[in-house]
């Protein structure tokens, strides 16, 4: 992914690693390790003084260099830089609705606890006939919410025994579609700092790209309690081996919502089609199974 020299160059080479232009490659490299941008979908945005900077779209987000990054004038919303080539991110007017709220950064990952947590609320609201629309995904007595901000203009940070709640909506045909239902969901609540998209990812932003990197990963840990909570504690385990597995062997390109593991006496079902092997009828992986196995490599 080098391009050439050309006009706009000097707006994203930078020996600062903290460059906007530098900090977004390095940070979807992190991404891409955490399985939150595989396949080329999710991104991050960040806006520095008069100019937003926009990672390109479908592409292999770990090799993206700086000069592969858009640079857009966020008051005329005109492009100041276009590699040559490459399309901004589809993401691009959902990240500006963040700024346009008062973020510094936005970050839009497909974790695939984000994923699950969505399919879990779904599954809730279908058993106690509950109305889909208006569900937020809630959880309290978690030691990482204490890393999430009140809300805008609100001191301080959340607490242990607060709740959280994390607007979702609905996933459209294509990205940009997500626009004015993200739009309808920051304004609904005003305090959240992400919203989550349905069977597809999750949104999340904050002041500045640290504060932006810290709720994403704070998020995802959410997600990943909240399906240890909800699953037996053994298949649990077993879904986050697999998929630790199948992410440091670098098969990535991996969505575990497709899986099928199909021959019923090897499989466990949660809902909405998701199977999840059963400890001990999958030895392949049968090292990482022992109980308290921290689930990592
Ligand atoms: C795996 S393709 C997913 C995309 O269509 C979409 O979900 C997405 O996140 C777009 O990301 P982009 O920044 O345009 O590469
Ligand atoms: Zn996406």
């Amino acid at each position: 992914m080098q391009d050439r020299a050309q006009a706009g160059d000097q707006l994203v080479i930078s020996d600062d690693p903290h460059h906007p232009a530098n900090h977004i490659c390095t940070l979807c490299r992190n991404f891409y390790n955490l399985g939150w941008v595989t396949g080329t979908g999710g991104g991050t945005s960040i806006l520095k003084g008069p100019h937003v900077f926009i990672a390109p779209s479908g592409v292999q987000k770990e090799l993206m260099q700086p000069e592969n990054i858009f640079v857009l004038d966020y008051a005329t919303r005109s492009y100041l830089r276009k590699p040559p080539v490459l399309k901004p991110s589809a993401c691009t007017p959902l990240f500006m609705a963040a700024f346009d709220r008062g973020a510094g950064c936005c970050i839009h990952t497909h974790s695939q606890w984000a994923v699950l947590v969505t399919l879990l609320v779904e599954r809730d609201a279908a058993q106690n006939g509950e109305k889909l629309e208006d569900k937020c995904f809630e959880i309290e007595k978690i030691e990482q919410i204490k890393g999430i901000p009140r809300g805008r203009r609100k001191p301080g940070m959340l607490g242990f025994f607060d709740k959280l709640r994390v607007p979702i909506i609905e996933n459209t045909a294509h990205e940009e579609d997500l626009t004015s239902s993200l739009e309808v969901a920051m304004d609904r609540y005003p305090d959240t700092y992400a919203v989550l998209v349905r069977r597809h990812g999750v949104y999340v932003w904050g002041d500045d790209v640290h504060k932006a990197k810290t709720q994403a990963e704070s998020r995802d840990e959410d997600a990943w309690t909240t399906l240890d909570d909800e699953l037996s504690f053994v298949d649990a385990r077993c879904l986050k081996n697999h998929i630790y597995k199948h992410r440091y062997n670098q098969n990535i390109q991996r969505d575990i919502s497709k899986d099928r593991y199909d021959t019923a006496e090897n499989t466990t079902r949660i809902p909405n089609r998701i199977a999840v092997p059963i400890v001990g009828k999958y030895p392949k992986y049968a090292e990482d199974l022992t109980p308290h196995s921290t689930g990592t490599p």
